[in-house]
This record gives C-alpha cells, sequence and structure tokens, in this order.
C-alpha cells in the first residue's frame, strides 16, 4: 500500500511539474524538450494499447472463421476425423444422400439447391504419406495412404481379400472379353492382338457418314468418344473443330481435313498444341453389372466404393459397370484422362438421356477411379502417374530429353508417381477438382495416368468409376428421370434395371 502511495505522489508531483512547464513551455525552449516527451510518451502508450487491441481483436476474429471453415468443410460425419479415429461410412452416406431438386424448381430455387441438396465428398488427403483408418467392412479397419495431392490419390492396401479377387477374375472370364481398341497405331511393337492403324483417307471416310465427301460438323460430332474402345481422342477432336469453324463453307474437304489432322498427329515436340493425341492401348476388357441380381461379391464391391467414397448411393447405383481388364505381357496403355473437360461441345454420355443432346458428343464424366488390383503381374504392369504432385502442370515438361513421358511403353521408369500392383489393394483417385461449390469442377490435369506393359505374369484390374455430370441440373435432371422410369417399372414388375448404362454398353 505504501508503495502504491509513494508512486501515487510521485505521479502528483511529476503531473503538477507538468502544468507548470505547460504554461512557460510557450516562451522557455530548454523546457519543450522535457513536455514533448512526456506528452508524446503518453500517445505512444495509448496507440500502443490500440494497436494492441486491434490485433487482439483479429487474432480472435481469425480463429473463429479458422474454426467455422473447419467446421463447415468436414462435416460432423466426416470419413476419418483424425489419424486412426474412423466412423462408419457406409451407414452415413447412405443418411447423407442428396436428393435432386424437385421437378418444378425455378432458378432461384435450383440455385439454392445447389449448396443445400448438391455436395461431393472429397476424402482429405492432408500430406502425402498420411495414413488414416477407414472402417468400411464391418469388423476391421483400413489403412488409407495417401499418395499425392495433385492428383488427390489414395492406396488401401487388403481392400479385398483373395477370394474376392478370385471371383472378380473368374466372372469376367466366364463373360468373355474384348480386345481394348487402342486410338492410334503402335509403333511396329510385337504384339498379341494387333493395334489397329487407319490412314488419314480412313479416317475420313469412317467420319463421313453420308460418305459425300465433304465432313460436316454434325458428322464429326456423331462419332469420337475419348476412351473405351474409340480411336479419335478428344484432343484430334477439338483440331478438327477448329479446322471446321476456321472454314467459311462450314465443311471439311478431304483436303481440309489433311491439314487439320495430319497437324493433330505430327510428334509432338514439333507441334504446339497439346498431348496425348496418341493413345496407345493393349489389353482385354469387359464390363459386369452390380445391381440387383448380380453376384454378391460385386454388389459388395459397390457398397465398398459408396463406403469408401462416401458418395451417395443413388451416383453410385447410377455410374457405369465395373470394367474388369486383363493385361498379358507387353499389354500396357499409354497415359490418358479417365474422364474429360467438360467443352460446349460435349455433354455427359451417362446423362444423355436428360438433355438435348443431337449436335453434342458424348464423353465420359468421372468424378473418381477405384481401381482394384485383382492379380499382380510378376513383373511389370505398374500404374503410372507421370505429373503426379510437379509443382506445376506443363504439357512441356512432358517431353524430357526428346521423349514424351505419356508413352508408358518407352518412359514407365521416368514418371513422378509408379504404383506396383498387388492383389487386393484399391487405388483411389479424383479425375476432377471440386468447383469449390461441393461440386465437380474442372478435369485435374494431375490425373494423368498409364500402364506401364506387362513383363511376366498377368495383370488383372476392375475399375469403378462414379459418373457425374459438371452441369449438377443436368444429373438432377437424370436422376429424376430414372426415378421416374423405375416408379412406372416398379408398378409392373419387382426388379428395377437401372436405366444409365445399359445401353451404353450393350456387351453387358
Ligand atoms: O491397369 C491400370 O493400372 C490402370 C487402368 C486404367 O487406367 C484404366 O483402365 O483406365
Ligand atoms: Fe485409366
Amino acid at each position: 500500500m505504501e508503495e502504491i502511495q509513494e508512486e501515487f505522489l510521485e505521479q502528483e508531483e511529476e503531473e503538477s511539474i507538468l502544468s507548470k512547464n505547460l504554461i512557460s513551455s510557450r516562451y522557455n525552449a530548454p523546457f519543450r524538450s522535457t513536455r514533448m516527451h512526456i506528452q508524446r510518451s503518453n500517445v505512444c502508450s495509448r496507440a500502443y494499447f490500440v494497436v494492441v487491441m486491434v490485433f487482439f481483436h483479429v487474432y480472435i476474429l481469425n480463429v473463429i472463421a479458422l474454426l467455422l471453415y473447419v467446421h463447415y468443410n468436414n462435416g460432423p460425419g466426416d470419413l476419418v476425423s483424425a489419424d486412426g479415429d474412423a466412423s462408419a461410412p457406409v451407414r452415413d452416406s447412405r443418411s447423407r444422400l442428396p436428393q435432386p431438386a424437385p421437378p418444378s424448381a425455378g432458378k432461384l430455387h435450383d440455385e439454392e439447391d445447389y449448396s443445400q441438396s448438391f455436395s461431393l465428398h472429397r476424402i482429405e488427403g492432408i500430406r502425402v504419406g498420411h495414413i488414416q483408418q477407414v472402417s468400411i467392412v464391418p469388423e476391421r479397419t483400413h489403412e488409407m495412404k495417401t499418395l499425392s495431392l495433385k492428383p488427390l490419390l489414395f492406396e488401401i492396401p487388403g481392400f479385398l481379400s483373395e477370394e474376392e479377387c478370385r471371383v472378380v477374375v473368374q466372372l469376367a472370364q466366364l463373360k468373355g472379353l474384348m480386345n481394348s481398341q487402342p486410338l492410334t497405331p503402335s509403333q511396329g511393337q510385337e504384339s498379341n492382338q494387333p493395334l489397329l492403324s487407319f490412314s488419314t483417307e480412313e479416317v475420313f471416310s469412317l467420319l463421313d457418314l453420308n460418305q459425300d465427301g465433304f465432313l460436316q460438323k454434325q458428322e464429326i460430332l456423331s462419332h469420337s468418344r475419348s476412351r473405351d474402345g474409340t480411336w479419335l481422342s478428344p484432343d484430334s477432336l477439338r483440331q478438327i473443330l477448329t479446322g471446321l469453324e476456321a472454314c467459311l463453307t462450314g465443311m471439311l474437304t478431304l483436303g481440309d481435313f489433311r491439314q487439320v489432322y495430319d497437324v493433330s498427329h505430327q510428334p509432338q515436340q514439333q507441334r504446339s498444341g497439346k498431348l496425348h493425341t496418341h493413345f496407345k492401348q493393349r489389353s482385354r476388357h469387359t464390363w459386369l453389372y452390380q445391381g440387383p441380381g448380380s453376384h454378391h461379391v460385386l454388389q459388395t464391391l459397390r457398397k465398398r466404393v459408396m463406403g469408401l467414397t462416401r458418395l451417395p448411393s443413388s451416383l453410385v447405383e447410377l455410374s457405369e459397370p465395373l470394367q474388369v481388364n486383363r493385361y498379358e505381357p507387353r499389354d500396357f496403355s499409354s497415359s490418358h484422362y479417365d474422364s474429360s473437360s467438360s467443352l460446349p461441345e460435349t455433354t455427359c454420355a451417362h446423362t444423355r438421356l436428360a438433355g438435348n443432346t443431337s449436335a453434342l458428343t458424348e464423353v465420359s464424366c468421372r468424378y473418381l477411379t477405384v481401381l482394384f488390383y485383382l492379380s499382380s503381374a510378376e513383373d511389370g504392369g505398374e500404374t503410372t502417374f507421370p505429373v503426379a504432385d510437379n509443382r506445376t502442370y506443363d504439357e512441356q515438361a512432358l517431353i524430357q530429353d526428346g521423349v514424351d513421358l505419356t508413352d508408358t511403353q518407352q518412359t514407365c521408369g521416368k514418371g513422378n508417381l509408379r504404383i506396383k500392383p498387388t492383389t487386393g489393394t484399391a487405388l483411389l483417385w479424383y479425375n476432377h477438382l471440386s468447383d469449390g461449390r461441393g461440386w465437380m469442377g474442372e478435369l485435374d490435369e494431375y490425373s494423368l495416368h498409364g500402364d506401364c506393359p506387362v513383363r511376366r505374369g498377368v495383370k488383372w484390374v476392375a475399375s469403378s468409376w462414379v459418373n457425374v455430370d459438371p452441369d449438377h441440373q443436368q444429373q438432377a435432371r437424370y436422376q429424376r428421370l430414372v426415378a421416374q422410369r423405375h416408379q412406372t417399372k416398379s408398378g409392373m414388375e419387382d426388379q428395377y434395371y437401372p436405366l444409365s448404362h445399359s445401353d451404353l454398353h450393350l456387351d453387358l
């Protein structure tokens, strides 16, 4: 107390001196410096206090904003909350199904629905090497390791049992496999199955549906799917369409066509256009239906995909059937995208029934890929992601010392990431980025991948693709249409046959 009193007295003394100084200071220069000093220190301490308080408040606001961000991005039932802490994703994913907007929804309503009803789950990668525990199968957990962030890619060892792998291979063999057709010729490689080779004239003739010697836009667009046994790549297609648009007549003659098509087939180094025009593939494949009535292992696989991805059953069930591929020695596929960029002239193959697609070309729209290794080759057959986690994506960087990194026949060892096939392991990667509003955005260019040639043994894989239309309204229309048809059908019969891909893949 005494100390405080003393201090108080000292302060009073100082203040009285100060007030005296203030009176005389106007005329007395020597005192000015003392006065100024005392005044400044007062002002400074007040300013300092204000600054500290402002920083303190900004800090608190930042912390609150961060907490809100984390809360709303993860959601309460995230697949994995932290290392080692897993929820029950299968149950959760079913209870959080987004419902398509009602048929009468107006524009404003649709926009509201966008955020409320449509949201695609995206697993967090955290960092490369991060391991999360996931529970997809009752009474056991799996470790899911982040292999890359660009693309967002995970590996889950032991996702399928050896027995389950064996069953899927047997079902594929029973169904029968067909050659997976490449887009362009192999360069003189010995092969089990010959690769198709078309001359420019043959391609022109194939495109010229009415054989009038001219290529109209309609003819070009009605061909050309990007994958699964087609022969005109999206890049060639784009090149041809650009050529057509530059033509005043709106049609291409064989001469015009030669100019644009041949340019798109020059070696990559010689042109500034895009890469991956030379998609090459050698393998055999089949499709396995996974809906009601199919083998229980196939249905289980689909449920696990739902559990793992936490995507609504309505999306997964309406997606493509399971594709099973068999790679013998020397079989491979060069780097490619499983999905496609959305362009004005393209439409998603899976939702085409729901839109006016007469003037559009169909492309595969696959939000993500779940790849199951059903058997491991004795040697070779790695899956490669040549640009995974590159700092930037630059197509020119895919050419190193004159070799094209997308050519997995030649350069498999040079890509950034190679994954050895192991029976029962699953890979999951996102082919698209998020649109920032919870829906599917642009094609992720880093998701470029291919298969190294099998050197010894046989590799079997199965691919499960979840189809999503980047136009969420189109996706909603499609789901409504399927639901309506389902209702009509179930009035007549008990069984439900989904519309989606039964006529897309006639070989089912
Ligand atoms: O077989 C692999 O490793 C990958 C298969 C693949 O990329 C595909 O079928 O699209
Ligand atoms: Fe692929």
